[in-house]
């Protein structure tokens, strides 16, 4: 198995997907609230890059979820805190997300064979999904306005960790995956600390939201892997 890691949408080429499996990461907080809404018992997530997109599909009976500016979208039921996705709220419900890089970063990834969506609470359970699927491996760091951000680094060097503590294959690794193993293997004691001194992480705190870095620095809770079907994204 060859695993590369590609550092932000913005160097998300289409050609980098094929005949790969997708791993798609964005920590802080998209693929986190992703993974707690299926969790939850949300029945799918539909990513849409556009509030007005989002917006139309109201009509059809989607509970719409998003932010701009990490902030809920005025006339949406739900932001991008992963703690609002309680099975009270979305039990059932069909979901419409658009967030400013997660759901950007899923379509980006739509070339590949399959799609996953990962974050710390979910890395083993998506390696092990990943190695089933028995292709190549492109992990995709949403990151942060075409920019890097470091917790989708430190989750990919965690599950490039657990590829290749679980493949019964030989592993090969990317310069860049190289890099991000070592990250996390340096911040393995350290995550939260990590989250919380991230760009990402400040601005969460700045605004308010540092109950999410807390759910969202949580290591393995879910055995949760959402899988792109589509256009929308299920319990894999
Ligand atoms: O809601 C979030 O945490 C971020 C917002 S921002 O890019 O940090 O302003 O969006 P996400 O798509 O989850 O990275
Ligand atoms: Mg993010």
């Amino acid at each position: 198995m060859h695993i590369e890691v590609i550092s932000s949408v913005n160097e998300a080429r289409a050609d980098r997907f094929t005949h790969r499996t997708a791993i798609v990461i964005d920590v802080l907080r998209a693929t986190s609230t992703m993974i707690t809404a299926l969790q939850a018992g949300a029945v799918s997530i539909y990513p849409v890059e556009t509030v007005l997109e989002a917006r139309t599909l109201q009509r059809q009976g989607y509970m719409l979820a998003g932010e701009r500016f990490c902030r809920k979208i005025p006339g949406f039921e739900l932001g991008n805190s992963p703690n609002d996705f309680t099975p009270e709220v979305v039990q059932g419900r069909r979901i419409v997300l658009t967030t400013t890089n997660g759901t950007r970063a899923v379509h980006k990834a739509m070339r590949a064979d399959f799609v996953l969506s990962a974050a710390l609470l979910n890395a083993t359970a998506c390696a092990k999904a990943a190695i089933e699927l028995r292709r190549d491996v492109v992990l995709l760091c949403a990151g942060c306005h075409d920019d890097f951000a470091l917790e989708d680094g430190l989750c990919a060097g965690l599950i490039i960790d657990r590829l290749k503590a679980l493949s019964s294959s030989s592993v090969g690794i990317d310069d860049f995956g190289t890099a991000m193993l070592g990250l996390y293997h340096s911040s393995k004691e350290c995550v939260a600390e990590r989250l919380t001194a991230s760009s990402s992480g400040k601005r969460l705190i700045k605004m308010g939201f540092g109950r999410d870095i807390e759910s969202c620095a949580q290591l393995d809770t879910s055995g949760i892997v959402p899988k792109l079907q589509g256009d929308m994204i299920i319990v894999g």
